[in-house]
C-alpha cells in the first residue's frame, strides 16, 4: 500500500484515484474547485461515466480516498505525486500548460519530503516532464530530489472504469530506474502488461497512440464516401477488413467524425510539435482535414434532398461526443447543431445523460425535449448523432407516426438497410446506399 497524492480531478485524475484507491492504495485527490471536492467526499461523481459511482461511493466509505482543496493537505507530506490536470487547446489551437505549469509550482511549493516521485498522467508534448521537473525544482521549498515518470493514460469516456482495468498496458517512461520501479510496484495489482521506457518515449507513445486511431477513423470515413458512390456498403468492407489481424476491427466504424476533448487537440499538438521540429507532417494534416470535412457530410446531404433547409425543424437524437458519456467538449452533434441553425433551420434535441452540459454550452439556441418521441413530434428531419443504445434500439415505425414527413439523416449507421425498406421513411447514411427513397421504394444516388 502507497500514499498517492493526485492534483487535478478530472475525468482522468478522479478515475485514477478511484481506481487506485479500489487497488488497495490510500489516496488524495487535490482539485481547486471546493464545491466538486465537497460533493466527492459524500460519494457523488461530478460527471456521468458507468460504474464511477459505486467504486466512488465503494472507497470514499472505507476511507481509503480523500479529496480536498487544500494544497497544504495535498502535497504536504506527499511523496508520491500524479498531476492529471487538464492540457487543453486554445483558441488558436495550441497546446494550454497553464495548469501543468501551475501544477509544478505547486507542488515545488507545498512538498516537504526529500525525494519526491512525479508521475504524469497528463498528455503533454514531449519534453514537457523535462520541464516540469525544472520548474518544481525553481519553486521547491524543502524537496531535493524530484524524479519524473510519464505515465500517459489510455483511458475513453464512456468506458473507463473497464479502460483501466482491462487495459492493453501501462506505460511507464522514466530516466530513473527506481522510480520506475516503485510506479511499476503500485500498477502491479491491476495486472496489465507494464512497459517501461525513457520519458521522451513515453510521452510520444501516447501521442502516437493518439493519431493512428484518429487516422483509423478518418481513413474508414473516407473510405465511406468513396462507398457511396461506387455502390459498396462501408459496414461490410469494415468487417471484412478488421477480418485481417494486421489491421484490426475496432476503430474502423464510419461516422461523423471524432469529436471529443482528446482526438482534436492531440492531433493539433502533435502536428504543432512536427512542425516545430522541422517536419512536415502530412497524414496528420489530411486526417484532419478529413475529420473536419465529415462532420458536415449529413448537413449536406440534407440540404441535396430539401434545395433549402430555412424554415425547417430538425429533431437531433444524441448531443454527448458519444455514447456512454455527458461530455460533448468538441462533440461533432454541436457542430451539425450550429450549421443546421446557421441554415436557419429551428432544433429541438434530446440525449439520455448530455442536455445540462449542452444547455450550459450552447443555451437557448434550441429546444430542449424530455424524450425521443418529444424531439421527433412535428419536426421535417432527424439527425442522429450519438449512437446510445437508447436511440438505436428506438423503433421505426415511432418516426412514421411522429414527424412531418419522415426523413432519417443517420450519423452512426444504426439502422439496417433491410429493416429500413419496410418503413415508409426517407433515409441517409454514411457510407452505404445512399439514399432510401421511400416513395419510389429505391435506392438512389445522392447528387
Ligand atoms: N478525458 C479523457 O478521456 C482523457 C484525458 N487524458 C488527458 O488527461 C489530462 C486531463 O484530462 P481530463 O481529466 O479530461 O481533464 P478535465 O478538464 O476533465 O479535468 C482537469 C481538472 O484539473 C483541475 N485543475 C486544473 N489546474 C489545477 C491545479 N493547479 N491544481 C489542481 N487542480 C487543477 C481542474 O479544475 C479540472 O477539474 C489531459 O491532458 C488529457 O489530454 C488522457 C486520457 C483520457
Ligand atoms: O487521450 C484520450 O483522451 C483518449 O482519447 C480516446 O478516447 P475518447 O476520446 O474518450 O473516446 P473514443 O472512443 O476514442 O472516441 C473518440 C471519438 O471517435 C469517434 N469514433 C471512435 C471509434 C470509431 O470507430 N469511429 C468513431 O467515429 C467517437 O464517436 C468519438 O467521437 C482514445 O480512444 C483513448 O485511448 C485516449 O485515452
Amino acid at each position: 500500500m502507497n500514499n498517492i497524492t493526485i492534483i487535478g480531478v478530472g475525468h482522468v485524475g478522479l478515475v485514477t484515484g478511484v481506481c487506485l484507491s479500489d487497488i488497495g492504495h490510500q489516496v488524495i485527490c487535490y482539485d481547486l474547485d471546493k464545491e466538486k471536492m465537497d460533493q466527492l467526499n459524500t460519494g457523488l461523481s461530478p460527471f456521468y461515466e458507468p460504474g464511477l459511482d459505486e467504486l466512488l461511493k465503494k472507497n470514499v466509505n472505507n476511507r481509503r480516498l480523500f479529496f480536498t482543496d487544500s494544497p497544504e493537505e495535498a502535497l504536504s507530506d506527499a511523496d508520491i505525486i500524479y498531476i492529471a490536470v487538464g492540457t487543453p487547446k486554445q483558441l488558436n489551437d495550441d497546446i494550454d500548460l497553464t495548469y501543468i505549469n501551475n501544477a509544478a509550482a505547486m507542488i515545488g511549493e507545498y512538498t516537504t519530503k526529500n525525494n519526491v516521485i512525479v508521475v504524469t498522467k497528463s498528455t503533454v508534448p514531449v519534453g514537457t516532464n523535462t520541464n516540469i521537473k525544472q520548474a518544481i525544482q525553481r519553486n521547491a521549498q524543502k524537496t531535493r530530489n524530484i524524479t519524473m515518470v510519464s505515465n500517459p493514460e489510455f483511458l475513453r469516456e464512456g468506458s473507463a472504469i473497464r479502460d483501466v482495468f482491462c487495459a492493453d498496458r501501462i506505460i511507464l517512461g522514466s530516466d530513473c530506474s527506481e522510480a520506475a520501479a516503485i510506479i511499476e510496484e503500485i500498477n502491479k495489482p491491476f495486472n496489465v502488461p507494464i512497459f517501461k521506457t525513457d520519458l521522451h518515449s513515453a510521452e510520444m507513445i501516447k501521442y502516437s497512440s493518439n493519431a493512428f486511431l484518429a487516422m483509423k477513423i478518418s481513413f474508414i470515413n473516407e473510405l465511406a464516401n468513396l462507398c457511396e458512390k461506387v455502390g459498396a456498403d462501408i459496414e461490410e468492407v469494415a468487417v471484412g477488413m478488421g477480418l485481417d489481424s494486421r489491421i484490426g476491427s475496432e476503430f474502423l466504424k464510419a461516422g461523423i467524425g471524432y469529436g471529443g476533448s482528446c482526438f482534436p487537440k492531440d492531433t493539433h499538438a502533435m502536428l504543432k510539435m512536427s512542425e516545430e521540429a522541422g517536419e512536415k507532417p502530412d497524414i496528420l494534416k489530411a486526417v484532419m482535414k478529413v475529420n473536419s470535412r465529415q462532420h458536415y457530410v449529413l448537413v449536406e446531404k440534407a440540404k441535396n434532398y430539401f434545395g433549402s433547409l430555412k424554415g425547417k425543424r430538425a429533431s437531433v437524437l444524441g448531443l454527448a461526443f458519444k455514447p456512454h458519456t455527458d461530455d460533448i467538449r468538441e462533440s461533432p452533434s454541436i457542430m451539425i447543431i450550429n450549421e443546421l441553425i446557421a441554415n436557419g433551420v429551428s432544433v429541438v434535441a434530446y440525449d439520455p445523460k448530455a442536455m445540462e452540459n449542452t444547455k450550459k454550452m450552447i443555451g437557448e439556441k434550441i429546444q430542449y425535449a424530455s424524450s425521443i418521441e418529444e424531439t421527433l413530434t412535428d419536426t421535417d428531419m432527424v439527425f442522429i448523432n450519438t449512437d446510445w443504445d437508447e436511440i438505436k434500439t428506438f423503433s421505426l415505425d415511432q418516426y412514421e407516426k411522429l414527424m412531418n414527413r419522415p426523413v432519417i439523416f443517420d450519423g452512426r449507421n444504426c439502422y439496417s438497410l433491410d429493416k429500413i425498406s419496410e418503413y415508409k421513411i426517407d433515409y441517409f447514411s454514411i457510407g452505404r446506399q445512399p439514399y432510401w427513397n421511400a416513395l419510389s421504394r429505391t435506392w438512389t444516388p445522392c447528387t
